[in-house]
This record gives C-alpha cells, structure tokens and sequence, in this order.
C-alpha cells in the first residue's frame, strides 16, 4: 500500500556554557526526510539490498560527501537498527528517503544528533512501531550516547537531561560497541545479526521554559571539528572547585533565562564554564578570547556567549544588536584566518515531527 509522509528534526545547541551533556535548546533550522513507501516504484531504490533509494537536495549540507548506501549513512543505518531490533531485516519494498539537510556538518549544531533522531523515527514510521518519543530517545542514546543534543531535537524547547544509573546487565548492552549497534557496511549483504534492544527509560529530561524575547546568534566557522574528537581533548578527572563553578551556574541560568525582561547581569557570568570549554581552545584558534572580549558592555543587547555544542560555532544569546556581534566575532576569527557565516534563529519549541 503507497504512504507517504514527512520527518522533520531541528538542529540543537548543546551544553549553553555550564551544562556539558545537560543542557541543550532545538534551534529553528530543520533537517527534512521526505519519505514514499511504493512497492510498484522499487527500480528507484537504486537496488539497494535495504530497499531504501537515498537522494539529498543539492543545497544540503555534506550533499557531495554523505554516504547514499542504506548500511552507510547515518540516517538510514539508523533506522535499519531500529527496525532490526524489530524483526524487520529492511525497508518495506520501494522506499524511498528525500533528503534536505540545512544543518551544517561537524560545527557544534547538532547534525549527528539531528540525524539520530530522523533515522530512529524514519525506523518507527516505517516498521510501523508505534514507539513514543520518550522509547525513540532510548534507541537514539543507543547511538549517541550524551543525552543534550538528541533530547533538544527530539522534544524542542530548552531542555536540561540526564542519563538513569543502569544494572551491570543493562550497562553491558548499552556499552556494547557501536559497529555493533549499527553494523558495519556490509557492501549489501544482510549478515543476520541482531542489534541489542535499548534498555527502557534511559533518559530523563525537563523541559524549562524560555523568555521568547531570546534570540540565538550562530557564527558558524569554516572548518569542522568532530564530536568525537572534541570530546577527546577533555580530562578524566576535575576539581571540586571547577565542578562546584559549573554547578552554580547551570542551577541560575536555567531560570535566569526564563524571567522577563532577561538579566544580562546575570545571564553573562552564569554562561561561564570549565568544564569543557577551556580544554577545546586547542581545537578552536581564539575561543578564549572571542568568549570574553565580547560583553554586554560592549554589545548591549547581549546576554551571553558560549561554545554551541562541541564547536567550534559561537552561540550567542541576545536580545538586540544581532548583526553588530555576529560581525565582532566574524572579525575575531577572520584575524586568526578563519572565515564564518552566521544565522539568526528562534528556539524550535516543538521538537521532532512527523506529517502526511
Ligand atoms: N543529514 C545527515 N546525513 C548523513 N550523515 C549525517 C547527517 N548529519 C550528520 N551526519 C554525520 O554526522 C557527522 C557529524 O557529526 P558530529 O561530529 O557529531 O558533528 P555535529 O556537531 O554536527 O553533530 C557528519 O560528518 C556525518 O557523518
Ligand atoms: N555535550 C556534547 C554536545 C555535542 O554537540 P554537537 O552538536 O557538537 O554534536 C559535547 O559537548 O561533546
């Protein structure tokens, strides 16, 4: 039976300063699946052994670098997990997956996560699963596994999350390697195997409310850091000091950010952090000094700064003046080489959607 239907996944600025792996807000800028199940269409699956034809809008962003295989790309290898969790070894016959992704690749914008969560639900929809958001975000944590970005893309809003204590035998399957969640690439043959099940419940989150007066500034830099490298760079260990530092202000910000009219007084010191901020200055030439050159001082109308996610985009929360501080910080990062693109945006309060 023909069905089709739309998926849409905001982007997500993670962390807000204080909150590393906490806090995390959808950002208006929407990754897009447009979804045709058509068992009498199958030749435009490209033969794929999933039966899932993959094709991007050519303005998407990673349109000429993101893999088109089904056991390739982040989006589908997704939902091929879920659905195989489900006992279905692939797409119903003659999927077919159009693609728009705005949401640039590798820059602390939640793209990964974006596309975790399009994956899980496309899994979902087409397995016909029924699954809630709250069980889509276990096998999204299956996958990525700090639970800010995914929770902002999947719920919306501001949100602040947390992952439960699991028993040793949920932990064993959590844990388990991620070649071994999603499979490796299997060049199109179906190796049998089963992926572990999520446990249940694994994250929690609370979605705070937000003065909708803030705005959110990206200043965007041309090259990409991964996740996964920017995450290496952080130590194992911190001081009572520096937790106890990033504790008082994640308990202030989470409500400073909701009172009208917002406190810049108040908001710009709480967005301080050190915990993840200062160890990635080696990965981003002049986030030190982008983080406190720019103020509310100096730019009124600013409420705080902070690196958006892993980086290296600068996130920017402002009620006024938007243009005068994206252009302060594109020009402190153009001193060190750096070119950047910037985008105004609106908190996504609605999160991940499905639509006929
Ligand atoms: N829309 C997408 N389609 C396919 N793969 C994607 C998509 N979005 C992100 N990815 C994958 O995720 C990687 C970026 O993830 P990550 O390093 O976590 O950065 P980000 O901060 O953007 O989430 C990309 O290089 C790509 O492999
Ligand atoms: N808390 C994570 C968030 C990563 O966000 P991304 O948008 O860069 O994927 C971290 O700081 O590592």
């Amino acid at each position: 039976m023909p069905r089709s239907f739309k998926i849409s996944v905001p982007a997500s600025s993670a962390n807000i300063g204080p909150g590393y792996d906490v806090l995390g807000v959808g950002l208006g800028l929407y990754l897009t699946l447009d979804v045709e199940i058509n068992a009498k269409n199958a030749s435009a699956t490209n033969n794929d052994p999933n039966n899932c034809g993959i094709s991007y809008s050519e303005d998407s962003e990673g349109y000429s670098s993101v893999p088109l295989k089904s056991d390739e790309n982040l989006i589908t290898r997704t939902a091929l997990y879920v659905l195989r969790c489900n006992n279905n070894r692939t797409f119903p016959s003659g999927t077919k997956v159009h693609i728009h992704n705005p949401i640039p690749l590798g820059r602390g914008l939640g793209s990964s996560g974006a596309a975790v969560v399009a994956g899980v639900m496309l899994g979902n929809e087409v397995g016909q699963l029924g699954f809630s958001k709250q069980r889509m975000l276990d096998y999204c944590l299956m996958i990525e596994r700090h639970p800010d970005n995914i929770t902002a893309a999947m719920m919306g809003g501001f949100v602040g999350s947390f992952l439960r204590d699991l028993t040793p035998a949920e932990m064993e399957r959590r844990e388990i390697p991620l070649s071994e969640v999603l499979g490796e690439p299997s060049g199109g043959e179906d190796t049998g195997l089963v992926p572990p099940s999520p446990p249940m419940d694994i994250g929690h989150h609370v979605s705070y409310k937000w003065n909708k007066a803030i705005k959110c500034i990206a200043i965007i830099p041309n090259f990409e850091v991964s996740t996964a490298d920017s995450r290496g760079v952080l130590p194992h260990a911190y001081t009572a000091k520096d937790l106890v530092f990033n504790l008082q202000r994640l308990a202030v910000l989470t409500t400073a950010l909701t009172q009208d009219p917002p406190n810049p007084q108040l908001i710009y010191p709480a967005m301080q952090d050190r915990v993840h901020q200062p160890y990635r200055k080696t990965l981003i030439p002049g986030l030190t000094e982008i983080l406190s050159s720019v103020t509310p001082s100096t730019y009124p109308g600013l409420l705080g700064i902070c690196l958006s996610g892993a980086g290296p985009t600068i996130l920017a929360l402002a009620v006024d003046n938007f243009e005068d501080i994206a252009e302060e910080i594109i020009n402190r990062f153009s001193k060190k080489n750096i070119g950047c693109t910037w985008k105004l945006l609106e908190l996504a309060y609605d999160g991940a959607q499905v639509s006929n």
